[in-house]
């Protein structure tokens, strides 16, 4: 109908050259119906007129009698026209100004070639659109709060702009095969690549811890706010999945209030902006950041799967229901979530899977992050003698770590190499502890740079200890936010908040007035459970050995989120939102701190003979656990080669065995496995894991084959390998 109207009117409205300029009433007449279709908002239009003389308040209250917009729109346009030709044009100048409440009408504009008349261009127009107010507020508040990457606390924040570098994104589909890299932002949301799933609603993407999910989520956010982001999203809400955690069980709120309360509040008539989002969900963007991050007791099996944008409702039954498209049907919604987290198939439209850094990122990276080029080279330099190094680096956080510890170093003894050969993850963030000890230092009028890492840990150790209890009261409850409360509790003084191990979070609900404290990472909030489990002498064997229980629980029960019990079933108690990869890293930092290389440091911290009996019981425990691990294992007999299947769960383990640099350990790793042939495929293992594994690999016997397919090992993982390559019959 309205394409038929098109071509009547395109001859009639025509303007033939040097003829008279074109009636705007005839136009307004001709395009009626289009424009009672597209005009969404006639308040705007209505003040406008009102405020040019144009309108009497009698002409307003008569449009704002009719109960449809639609109508209201025929009203408007009958009352113009019969006031005539000016009025006509400014109806349509407003059209054409205010942009934002208008932008349906904006290729229609261009279509008539319509240019204001001078007497017009000297008329007022304001923006009075709620919606459209809205959106610009929500632009501005989303661009200001996207500019900084938030890094040390509140000290020191660094511009995103400056920052940001282009990262490895793969499209997957469900059983993660590759269907291609993700080049630009903008095809993410372009159904036309890597669509797995019409009917899921939902962009997974997924990866590991510090792999860049939280700073992409900012960046698409910035980007958006800017306008450099083409998908045709008017509104933009972002989330962090660790926020529906701070709801009781019985609290409920509406969707209107989720969005607006927890993102940007409307300046005028939230209904009708409310109502604006309900009619248009296209024009929706959401991102929740951390699905995995959710711990929460709440029953969904409780409540109707079904639920409406007005009612009043638990806030994860409003995010399931957002995430499963039964609230605000086509919104585009991002979800990220750490590998291993299950998210059902039906809400999953497409998958995308982070890698990290490849070797150009990381070039390009190191750039951004050095600006002088003498100490760009230098680092240049001493990442390409050291793969090692290199591939912890492809996880950008762990990167971040370390340049930000050379960068201090550098700055306060003007030169300081980056750690040796054989990095382990302990040792990054060891030397991050001490680089954060270290600034503390700098502002002090105390100015004693050059004290050993030993000696600053040990000037240190009640702060350490709080800490540390904190990090572990936490972890053993699965908590990563802490009150104010909590902080004073394990005695946490105001000047161990300024070193930049916690920062404070905003917005959480129940938490108004008072600061609330997150870890910088989770994996940091890790490390410090397991400093806790080292440096306090009453830690029995059974405490120090408990986070490797929570571990081994989920080889049979792999963690599953968004087990919605009326789609799946689910385990009596178990926490539908449970993810085990805190535990892990914990187990792992205990490892590398029992090592025997960091006795010397833990020398001053707590007694000898405390830390070698940890030690010996870790030892003996990893041991048993490596022989019943190994027992549950797939294994084969083929010509030549006996061979084991391995789970994801043997990497974790293999880093483990890495973080303890005991030849022991790795000689008896590799005797228990009586294979010759391992297969190693779709385990996520990453560059840094082939340390472990050639750590491991060196101790055997005979020559082995070793199959890696299906992981995300690049250069720098091949790199490490290398050493082992003559104990190697076949490599995959
Ligand atoms: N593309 C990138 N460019 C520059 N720095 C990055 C990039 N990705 C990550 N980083 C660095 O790594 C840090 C951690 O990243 P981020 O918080 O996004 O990880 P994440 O995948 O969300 O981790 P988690 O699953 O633990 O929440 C950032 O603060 C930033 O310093």
């Amino acid at each position: 109908m309205e394409g038929q109207l098109h071509a009547n009117l395109e001859i009639s409205v025509e303007k033939p050259p040097g003829a008279s300029p074109p009636s705007f009433i005839a136009l307004l007449k001709v395009y009626r119906e289009l424009l009672v279709s597209r005009i969404r908002n006639t308040r705007c239009l209505i003040d406008n007129l009102i405020k040019n003389d144009y309108f009497s308040t009698e002409d307003a209250e008569i449009v704002v009698q009719f109960p449809t917009q639609a109508d209201k729109v025929r009203k408007i346009l009958d009352l113009v026209q019969s006031k005539g030709e000016e009025v006509s044009e400014y109806f349509i100048r407003v059209l054409q100004k205010v942009t934002d409440a208008y932008y349906e009408l904006q290729p229609w504009l261009d279509e008539i070639g319509y240019e204001p008349s001078e007497n017009i261009c000297s008329k007022l127009v304001v923006n009075t659109d709620p919606v459209s107010r809205y959106c610009q507020k929500l632009r501005y508040e989303l661009g200001r709060d996207s500019k900084f990457v938030m890094s040390y606390a509140q000290r020191e924040e660094m511009l995103l702009e400056e920052i940001y570098s282009n990262s490895v994104m793969e499209l997957v589909g469900f059983t993660n095969e590759s269907l291609g890299e993700v080049c630009q932002l903008e095809a993410l949301f372009d159904d036309a690549v890597g669509l797995i799933n019409e009917d899921g609603e939902t962009i997974y993407v997924f990866g590991d811890a510090g792999i860049g999910k939280s700073i992409l989520l900012q960046k698409i956010q910035s980007l958006w706010a800017r306008k450099e982001l083409d998908i045709g999203a008017k509104f933009f809400f972002r989330f962090r999945c660790r926020m529906f955690s701070c709801f009781k069980e019985d609290e409920a709120i509406c969707l209107k209030d989720l969005l607006f309360k927890y993102n940007c509040y409307p300046d005028q008539d939230p209904t009708e902006v409310f109502h604006h989002i309900v009619q248009f969900p296209h024009t929706v963007v959401f991102t929740f950041d951390g699905f995995d991050e959710i711990y929460s007791n709440f029953d969904l099996s409780s409540v109707p799967e079904m639920c409406s944008p007005n009612e009043p409702i638990h806030p994860l039954v409003l995010l399931v229901s957002l995430l499963k498209g039964k609230l605000l049907k086509g919104s585009k919604k991002i979800l990220t979530a750490r590998t291993g987290t299950e998210i059902q198939r039906n809400i999953i439209r497409k998958k995308v899977l982070l890698r990290g850094f490849s070797s150009n990122n990381l070039k390009e990276y190191t750039a951004m992050f050095f600006k002088d080029e003498g100490q760009r080279t230098l680092v240049l330099n001493q990442l390409e003698a050291n793969p090692n190094l290199c591939s912890l680096c492809s996880v950008p956080l762990f990167c971040w770590i370390i340049f930000k510890c050379y960068e201090h170093f550098h700055s306060m003894f003007d030169s300081h190499e980056l750690p040796d050969c054989s990095v382990t993850l302990t040792d990054v963030f060891l030397l991050m502890i001490e680089v954060h000890l270290n600034r503390s230092l700098k502002t002090n009028l105390l100015k004693n740079n050059t004290r050993s890492q030993a000696e600053m840990f040990k000037s240190r150790k009640e702060t350490l200890l709080a800490l540390g209890k904190m990090a572990y009261k936490g972890m053993e409850n699965s908590f990563f936010i802490f009150e104010q409360e909590e902080v004073s509790s394990v005695n946490i003084s105001e000047g161990d908040l300024q070193l930049g191990f916690l920062r404070t979070v905003k917005g959480y609900s129940g938490c108004d007035n008072q600061s609330t404290y997150e870890f910088l990472h989770v994996t940091l909030q890790s490390f410090f459970t397991a400093l806790f489990l080292v440096i306090e002498e009453k830690v029995s064997a059974k405490e120090l050995l408990q986070f490797f229980n929570e571990c081994s629980s989920t080889e049979t029960a792999q963690p599953t989120c968004l087990c919605i019990p009326w789609l799946k079933k689910q385990l009596a108690g178990e926490d539908p939102f449970r993810n085990n990869e805190h535990f892990h890293f914990t187990n792992l930092f205990l490892c590398g701190l029992l090592s025997r290389s960091k006795q010397k440091l833990f020398r001053h911290l707590v007694l000898p003979a405390v830390i070698k009996r940890k030690r010996k019981t870790l030892i003996t425990y990893l041991g048993e656990s490596m022989k019943s691990h190994l027992k549950g294992v797939t294994r084969s007999t083929l010509p030549n080669y006996n061979q084991i299947q391995v789970q994801p769960n043997f990497v974790w383990m293999l880093r483990c065995l890495y973080e303890t640099q005991s030849e022991k350990v790795g000689k008896l790793a590799a005797k228990r496995m009586h294979a010759n042939y391992i297969k190693l495929t779709y385990c996520n293992a990453y560059s840094a894991d082939c340390s472990a594994l050639s750590f491991v690999v060196h101790h055997f016997q005979k020559r082995l084959a070793l199959d890696l397919d299906n992981n995300n090992i690049n250069d720098y993982g091949v790199k490490q390998l290398l050493p082992c390559f003559s104990k190697l019959a076949v490599i995959r």
